[in-house]
């Protein structure tokens, strides 16, 4: 019989001590595989042999109906007397060697991987796949190795893509699972920022146990892990170039978002600060979205629910409000809803800092935007001593602004704004540089907050491409400032801000227009930088 085939996608390690009241495994085990479930490993490790045997055997039996492999976690016995598809071995389980003379070739045998000497051990003995983690500390392996986080996890892959084993490419090649913490609001994190850096290797799946094993409807929740991983095959480094016919014309593309967006009128969630939300309110609407305002922690999962964006803006929030921007940024993760975090002020004071290192840290933000002080600080230059919101800009030179919004987009795996006089946007891949804009912007509060409100409208229907829906959204608000600019008598914030309003209230016909105004040229001012 053939090795049967490995889709590690979504990788359920079961743990019976977890099942809610009244549920048995087998059962719960068949809802989570109709629900989206790839691959099953049964792991007890305090079951006597003949019980375990017995819980093996009824549950392949369901594995089988659904054609999903079964692997027994260290139990080669175990493994033998049931007949199913594998094992997974941990350091201090059997060897590989003694694992596979027993099975034979024609079983899959997973191993731990924790650290580079492990992934070495493991590169030599050429296994079928790779569990590595933990990932993040968990309480169903409390005495576990030290979690890696997402950047150990990344470096683990890196390093791990490197190792000949016997078939000379390996590291490679090899499927890799990540394990250890994953639920569904980090599992989008996990898997956007363990891509290693060459892009060598990215995670073949995660393996879950306790969102899926502890939950009262296993079914829906593995619908919404594979939702999440669908989201995830849409890469950052999307290649924004498939996208448009010619590399230097973007106006088409552009004026086809702006006017998607007016039709979907996607829900722009705002958690932002007490001086713009009026202004951002209509901004949102001006473009076709629809922004709601809300605070409260309870109202997260419903307001998640629509699928729209989520705008996080720190500008005036306060130390109690700390814990409720962090789930405010994972009720949004575990939507799959796209996250344009803007660290206002985060180079101002120490709660700043704080706050932009907690949510940095702790949730994935889709899109991170702000000006350059804010910018250098989320880097991590404490150096820099903002004063107040605005930017105490550095550098005069270009080529270190699009290296640096380059830098942190790689670091991050996401896509980084930069906005000044010129705004600079990379996918830590590309990085282009946008001169659109008016020096009005600069006087008028809140442009840079509400630009964020657009960001988050613009990605929402555009998830494809999240660098492109960026660029079509800087594009269409810049050229709607300047034109406000060029247009009104007297050329104040005031008659600005309305004129501009207005500008971006035109955009909703963009595909219509045809003759030649400011609409027709959205893309114009978009340039490449090499760096
Ligand atoms: N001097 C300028 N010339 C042209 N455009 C500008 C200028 N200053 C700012 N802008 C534009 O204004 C928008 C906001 O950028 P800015 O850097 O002022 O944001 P910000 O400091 O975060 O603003 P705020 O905190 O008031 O919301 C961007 O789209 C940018 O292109
Ligand atoms: C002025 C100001 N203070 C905190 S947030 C904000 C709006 C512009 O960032």
């Amino acid at each position: 019989m053939p090795k049967p085939s490995l889709d590690l996608t979504l990788y359920l390690v079961t743990n019976s001590e977890l099942l809610p009241a009244g549920r048995t495994l087998v059962q719960h085990v068949e809802e989570a595989i109709r629900g989206g479930v790839t691959i099953v490993q049964l792991r007890e490790k305090t079951m006597a042999t003949r019980a375990f045997i017995s819980l093996g055997r009824e549950l392949h039996n369901v594995t089988q109906k659904y054609g999903v492999p079964l692997l027994i976690n260290d139990r080669i016995d175990v493994a033998l007397a049931v007949g199913c598809e594998g094992v997974h071995i941990g350091w201090e389980d059997a060897e590989y060697a003694d694992a596979r003379r027993l099975l034979g070739n024609d079983k899959i045998i997973g191993v731990s991987v924790s650290n580079n000497d492990q992934a070495e051990e493991a590169a030599a003995t050429g296994c079928d796949y790779i569990g590595v983690g933990p990932v993040f500390a968990t309480s169903t392996k409390p005495n576990h190795n030290p979690a890696l986080g997402t950047p150990g996890l990344r470096n683990l892959l890196e390093f791990i893509s490197t190792l000949p084993g016997p078939t000379g490419n390996w590291g490679l090649k090899v499927p890799s699972v990540a394990i250890g913490g994953i639920n569904l609001d980090n599992v989008q994190r996990v898997m956007y920022q363990s891509e290693s850096l060459g892009r060598k290797k990215s995670l073949s799946g995660v393996a879950v146990v306790s969102a899926i094993i502890a939950s009262l409807t296993p079914e829906d929740v593995c619908k919404s892990f594979v939702k999440l991983l669908e989201y995830c095959e849409n890469p950052v480094f999307a290649p924004w170039q498939l996208q448009i016919a010619n590399a230097s014309d973007f106006n088409d593309l552009f004026k086809k978002i702006a006017t998607k967006v007016a039709t979907k009128k996607p829900i722009v969630h705002h958690v932002t600060n007490n001086v713009v939300k009026n202004f951002s309110a209509n901004v949102t609407l001006a473009v076709g979205a629809s922004p709601i305002m809300s605070e409260d922690l309870s109202e997260l999962p419903e307001l998640a629910a629509f699928n729209g964006a989520m705008v996080l803006n720190m500008g005036t929030s306060t130390k109690a409000q700390q814990g409720f921007l962090l789930a405010a940024a994972k009720a949004s993760n575990a939507a799959g809803n796209p996250v344009v975090f803007d660290p206002v002020g985060a180079g101002a004071t120490s709660l700043r800092r704080e706050s932009t290192a907690l949510i940095v840290g702790n949730a994935y933000c889709d899109i991170i935007k702000g000006n350059e002080s804010e910018i250098r600080t989320v880097l991590g230059d404490d150096v820099i001593q903002q004063r107040g919101v605005d930017s105490t800009s550095t550098t005069d030179d270009p080529l270190e602004k699009a290296r640096l919004v380059k830098q942190l987009a790689r670091r991050e795996r996401n896509i980084i704004v930069m906005t000044g006089k010129v705004d600079y946007v990379s996918d830590g891949e590309s990085t282009f540089e946008l001169s659109d804009g008016h020096e009005i912007q600069g006087g008028v509060t809140g442009t840079g907050c509400s630009l964020g409100s657009i960001i988050a409208a613009y990605v929402s229907i555009h998830r494809e491409c999240k660098l492109v829906a960026v660029l079509a959204a800087i594009s269409a608000y810049n050229a709607a400032a300047r034109e406000a600019a060029e247009g009104v008598k007297i050329l104040g914030p005031g008659a600005w801000m309305t004129a501009f309003l207005d500008r971006l209230y035109e955009l909703r016909t963009a595909d219509k227009v045809e003759e030649e105004t400011w609409v027709r040229k959205l893309g114009e001012r978009v340039k490449l930088v090499d760096v």
